[in-house]
């Protein structure tokens, strides 16, 4: 049996259930510090979901405590979402500072500037680079948005859409690329894993994505050897939150209160049976 066939027979789903639940299970015994440079509307969620998942958050920006703090934390999380020039030197000097560290690219088509900031975070090697798929498009074509159908933070296209994109552009960057929708789809260029946890109603909280890649920084914190196991593993559990969280809730504002409290409860009988994760052909 050759490497590739060996690998899909040890992870079937019993293999992820028994991953994720470890994973989880280590944030919480370890608490893992994340450095969250990301943007003011996500920082509430952002920090409530590393909080519930047994995280430690620090919404950290300034470009002068970077020496002294940055160096500390177990994981770096850098999110443009509302970049402006005075942030973009902190989050270079986060990236850089020899941290596992991941990047949320929101809405990189909206300007010049913002793809043009994308472009130069992803050159110092995040980890693991998660976005909706018209962002993962627009990075992987290195292109502004043009079409009459862009929704700025939001995706106007299907998760599958960018899968080609987004091997393109995990080969091209040495980073793990992650592309979440209905369907999430995690993949290094090579391999790729599915995840098909969540719910639609998720698309309408505000910041769900900057959530999930939060949490994906906690679990590379814990795995940064394996980011594509680790950022898999970490949407799977926000996206069961999410599900159990909704058979709870009437719309968006109690799903949110649901997901984060079912992310602290979640026990190792539900992460294990309720995981849907699968490496592709
Ligand atoms: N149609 C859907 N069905 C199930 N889960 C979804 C769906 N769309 C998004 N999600 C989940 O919602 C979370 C945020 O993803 P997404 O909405 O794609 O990001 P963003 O907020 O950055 O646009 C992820 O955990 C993703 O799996
Ligand atoms: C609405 C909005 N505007 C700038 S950042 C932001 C939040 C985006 O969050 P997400 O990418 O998780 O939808
Ligand atoms: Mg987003």
């Amino acid at each position: 049996m050759d490497d590739a066939a060996t690998a899909k027979k040890e992870r079937d789903p019993a293999w992820w259930g028994r991953r994720a639940w470890s994973l989880l299970s280590a944030v919480r015994a370890r608490a893992p510090l994340v450095q969250c440079i990301t943007n003011l509307v996500s920082m509430d969620i952002a920090a409530n979901a590393l909080l519930a998942a047994g995280a430690s958050p620090a919404m950290v920006h300034s470009l002068r405590e970077v020496p002294d703090f940055t160096p500390r934390c177990d994981a770096v999380y850098v999110n443009v979402g509302t970049l402006s020039e005075d942030w973009l030197p902190s989050m270079r000097a986060a990236a850089s500072a020899g941290r596992p560290w991941v990047l949320d690219p929101v809405a990189a088509a909206a300007s010049g500037f913002r793809m043009e900031a994308c472009l130069e975070l992803l050159a110092l090697r995040p980890a693991v680079v998660r976005g909706n798929a018209s962002e993962i498009l627009a990075l992987a074509n290195r292109s502004v948005a043009a079409s009459s159908n862009f929704k700025g933070a939001d995706s106007s296209h299907e998760s599958v859409d960018a899968l080609e994109a987004a091997k393109a552009l995990a080969l091209s960057t040495g980073s793990v690329v992650a592309v979440s929708g209905a369907v999430d789809f995690i993949t290094n260029g090579e391999q790729v894993v599915g995840v098909s946890n969540g719910v639609p109603m998720m698309q309408k909280i505000t910041a769900t994505g900057c959530a999930v890649t939060a949490l994906i920084a906690a679990f590379v914190a814990i795995e940064p050897s394996d980011a594509l196991v680790a950022a898999a593993c970490a949407l799977a559990i926000f996206g069961l939150a999410g599900e159990i969280g909704m058979e709870s809730s009437k719309g968006p504002a109690s799903l949110r209160m649901h997901l984060i409290d079912t992310l602290y409860c979640l026990d190792e009988e539900t992460v294990t049976s309720r995981v849907k994760l699968s490496l592709r052909p």
